[in-house]
């Protein structure tokens, strides 16, 4: 009889582990909850994996192709497919041996939440509850009201846990709103500082016999009909994969002797063995001092993915840590710095544990702001090139479509690794073909893409979202803002990496790049390997570069050498943080220049920037007197003002593609041309920004001449050159652009204006 039976439904989200997860540890005690029955669900949802391939014969699927809505890319590509398939194997055998059943369905998540409850209903089970982790992220707010909704309507009730895979419980925040996170991350640290006293222990493991008994499988057949789930791992995973396998046009082949710095298998068993194996092997000692590699497996603790996926959770890293940290665990007993307490590289680990924590409450923060292409910062700045076409009267404009052409070539350019910039092409090669490049090997990407190349960001962030094994919404969609300056990072614009110096630095021996990008192994010198166009011409032909457009046709050169480098260690100069100050003026004909005294070194310099303006480009500013108000006053911006007036949200499958805003945008037109193509852009010994240190990474601040409203404005210009810099001379900057405010010629006012 209906009423006998109390089932709850346990939707996994990202939380694809058995052990410390609140939900399946309520579970085991019957008198907290009075559930006879349970069903442990996974659904994979068409809005982010294709689902085609799990179609019976002669069925057609009903949902659209899992694809982002910009580039029109597979939302998830085959590494990240392949893991969570892995991952959704692993749960099921590890429930099994709990004594659960795993039920795996294909479908929007509240349509089969529905189906599951009509179908036991039908069968004398009532569904009193469906429960989740609770997760950020607009897509997942949107999959959380519907389920909401749909209980709502069945009389069940629906319960949002706290999603505790994450380094220090939201319960411990300090505090009460989103909308009080600090705009900084180092604010945010030093208010959540102590990190090694401040997270919870992991929960006790789940007794096996203790769970409700699950629903008979065959109970929920008629759910989910038109696909199957197939018995075998190996099958399943195939047909997780099929669909989605040419994710690119032409995959260069896997290079010869190369492997992969992310071997790992999916699933919360093999993410526990990799945590294990992190520190027996040292490497969490060592994790500071070689976080910055990228060759192999072992520089970084390669946990992204299980975190990602919920296979493992940060508390559970933390408790191994302090086990080995604080010598309880004998296991660790032969490992050095056992029982000595907190080291660099232990330490470095739960820093970075933070940094994922707070992107994540970034997205809670700013919400759809994570998608806009004006960031968390309302960044209104018009520099953005972008590669297709939108539905907005300038997308007719003949110097734009060309301009998305050129665009387009570029980034396909990038994305399959023939730029010519030795460091990005090996880190895309190494991308396509794992799922995986690290961390330096991202910024100097992002920055490349968004910095260099002047592209609209978001345009990496879905190549990113298709290509990662690690990807998280949080996690990369902040991370993208970050880089491209539009995010919460400080210097926003003015941190710009220069590809070829962090070659340098990072790839000593060119390791690296000639790993993976085998046009350019054999040459002999750095500087060809990072560089291929710096080859002499005469050494072509015996190369194998005659004909490749990465020597012919660089998609951006930098001249560097390294010829200024010291011949000791010995630093010559102070390279502490400078005290620099930028100035800078412009002109309405969008002349800008600046000059500024850079930190404590001796460097000071100018910087002096033409914008091109006049009648063909296209560009012009959407800000307002009142959006450069917002701007100015970025760290207190309350953030209702944009959800209350803009419901736009994120790339939605579902829609069409014209309802989406991004396409809405009556300012697509960029203001200048690509300035890259076999241009070599040599800058003066000095740039911009302030004076400042971190390892001579950066250089470069626009000088920008932007004549809002006709008044001259060159806040952005100039800036000190770099103090006491150990490369002295081969810095540069990005050329000034002229961007001029003109009235919108569409008759957009503000009100209507789109929110990036
Ligand atoms: C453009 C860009 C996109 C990125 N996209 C993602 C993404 O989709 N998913 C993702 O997990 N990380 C992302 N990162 C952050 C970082 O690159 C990866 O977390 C890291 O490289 C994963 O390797 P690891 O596990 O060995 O990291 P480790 O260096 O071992 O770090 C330990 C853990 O800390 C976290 N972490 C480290 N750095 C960051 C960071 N900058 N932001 C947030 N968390 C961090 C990760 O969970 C990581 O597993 C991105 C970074 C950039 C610059």
């Amino acid at each position: 009889m209906p009423g006998n039976n109390k089932t709850l439904v346990y939707l996994f989200r990202h939380d694809l582990r058995v052990s410390d997860n609140p939900i399946l540890h309520r579970l085991t005690k019957a008198a907290d909850h009075a559930f006879t029955h349970f069903v442990p669900l996974v659904v994979i949802s068409p809005q982010h994996l294709e689902v085609s391939g799990f179609l019976k014969d002669g069925q057609s699927s009903p949902y659209p192709p899992a694809k982002s809505e910009l580039s029109g890319l597979w939302r998830c590509g085959p590494h990240r497919a392949k893991f969570i398939g892995e991952s959704i194997m692993n749960l099921k055998s590890n429930m099994h041996k709990s004594g659960s059943q795993l039920t795996i369905k294909v479908g929007k998540p509240s349509e089969v939440v529905e189906q599951i409850c009509k179908e036991l209903a039908k069968q004398s089970h009532r569904v009193e509850a469906v429960w989740a982790i609770d997760e950020e992220g607009t897509e997942e707010k949107d999959e959380e009201a519907g389920i909401a909704e749909v209980c709502a309507k069945n009389d069940i009730k629906f319960q949002l846990w706290t999603d505790e895979k994450y380094y220090i419980d939201d319960r411990d925040l300090k505090f009460d709103k989103p909308q009080d996170l600090p705009d900084v991350f180092t604010t945010y640290r030093k208010m959540m500082e102590p990190l090694r006293e401040k997270p919870r222990k992991p929960l006790p493991k789940s007794s096996s016999t203790s769970f409700p008994q699950t629903v008979d499988q065959k109970m929920l057949d008629n759910v989910g009909s038109s696909f199957v789930i197939p018995d075998s791992d190996e099958e399943f995973l195939n047909r997780l994969v099929a669909p989605i396998k040419d994710f690119v046009a032409n995959i260069p082949p896997f290079p010869e002797g190369a492997e992969t710095a992310h071997p790992f298998k999916g699933g919360e068993s093999t993410g526990l063995q990799r945590l294990d194996a992190l520190i027996k092997r040292g490497l969490a000692n060592k994790y500071k001092a070689t976080r910055n590699g990228l060759l192999g497996e072992e520089f970084s603790t390669k946990l992204s993915a299980y975190l990602a996926q919920g296979c493992i959770t940060a508390r559970q890293i933390q408790a191994s840590l302090l086990e080995f940290e604080d010598g309880t665990n004998e296991a660790f007993a032969d490992v050095e710095g056992y029982g000595k307490g907190e080291n660099e590289g232990t330490k470095g680990i739960r820093f970075e544990l933070l940094w994922r924590d707070y992107m994540r409450l970034c997205n809670r923060k700013f919400k759809h702001k994570l998608f806009y292409r004006s960031g968390f910062r309302s960044a209104h700045d018009n520099k953005w090139k972008v590669p297709r076409k939108g539905p907005s009267p300038k997308a007719s404009n003949s110097d734009h479509a060309e301009s998305t052409d050129a665009v387009q070539a570029t980034l396909k350019r990038l994305f399959e690794g023939t730029t010519g910039m030795g460091l990005i092409d090996a880190s895309q090669r190494e991308l396509i073909h794992t799922g995986y490049t690290s961390n330096r090997a991202r910024q100097n990407v992002a920055s490349f893409l968004a910095k260099h190349l002047n592209i609209d960001w978001r345009f990496g962030a879905e190549y990113y979202e298709m290509l990662l094994v690690d990807y998280d919404v949080s996690s990369n969609w902040a991370n993208w803002q970050y880089v491209a300056g539009v995010g919460n990072d400080p210097r926003g614009e003015a941190r710009i990496f220069n590809p070829v110096k962090q070659a340098f630095d990072y790839d000593k021996e060119g390791d690296y790049v000639r790993t993976w990008v085998p046009e350019v192994q054999k040459l002999e010198k750095l500087e060809n390997v990072f560089q291929a166009w710096t080859t002499p011409k005469e050494d072509w032909d015996r190369f194998g570069l005659t004909g490749l457009a990465m020597a012919e046709d660089p998609v951006l050169k930098i001249n560097f050498s390294v010829e200024g480098k010291p011949k000791n260690n010995r630093r010559p100069f102070n390279r502490r943080r400078g005290q620099g100050r930028g100035g800078g003026n412009s002109n309405s004909n969008g002349n800008g220049n600046g000059n500024g005294n850079g930190g404590n070194g001796n460097g000071n310099g100018n910087g002096n920037g033409h914008g091109h303006r006049n009648g063909s480009v296209n560009g012009h500013s959407p800000k307002s007197a009142s959006h450069q108000q917002q701007d100015k006053q970025y760290t207190q911006q309350p953030q209702d003002h944009y959800e209350k007036q803009q419901h736009y949200s994120r790339p939605d499958s579902y829609h069409g593609h014209d309802q989406h805003p991004y396409y809405q945008t009556p300012f697509v037109g960029q203001g200048v041309l690509p300035p890259h193509y076999g241009q070599t852009r040599t800058y003066p010994a000095y740039y911009g920004g302030g004076g400042d240190d971190r390892g001579g990474n950066f250089y470069g601040m626009r000088g920008n001449g932007r004549p809002y409203r006709g008044r001259g404005r060159g806040g952005a210009g100039g800036g000190g050159g770099y103090g006491g810099s150990l490369y002295r001379g081969n810095y540069y900057g990005p050329p000034a652009q002229a961007q001029s405010w003109q009235p919108d010629p569409y008759g957009y006012n503000d009100a209507q204006m789109p929110p990036w």
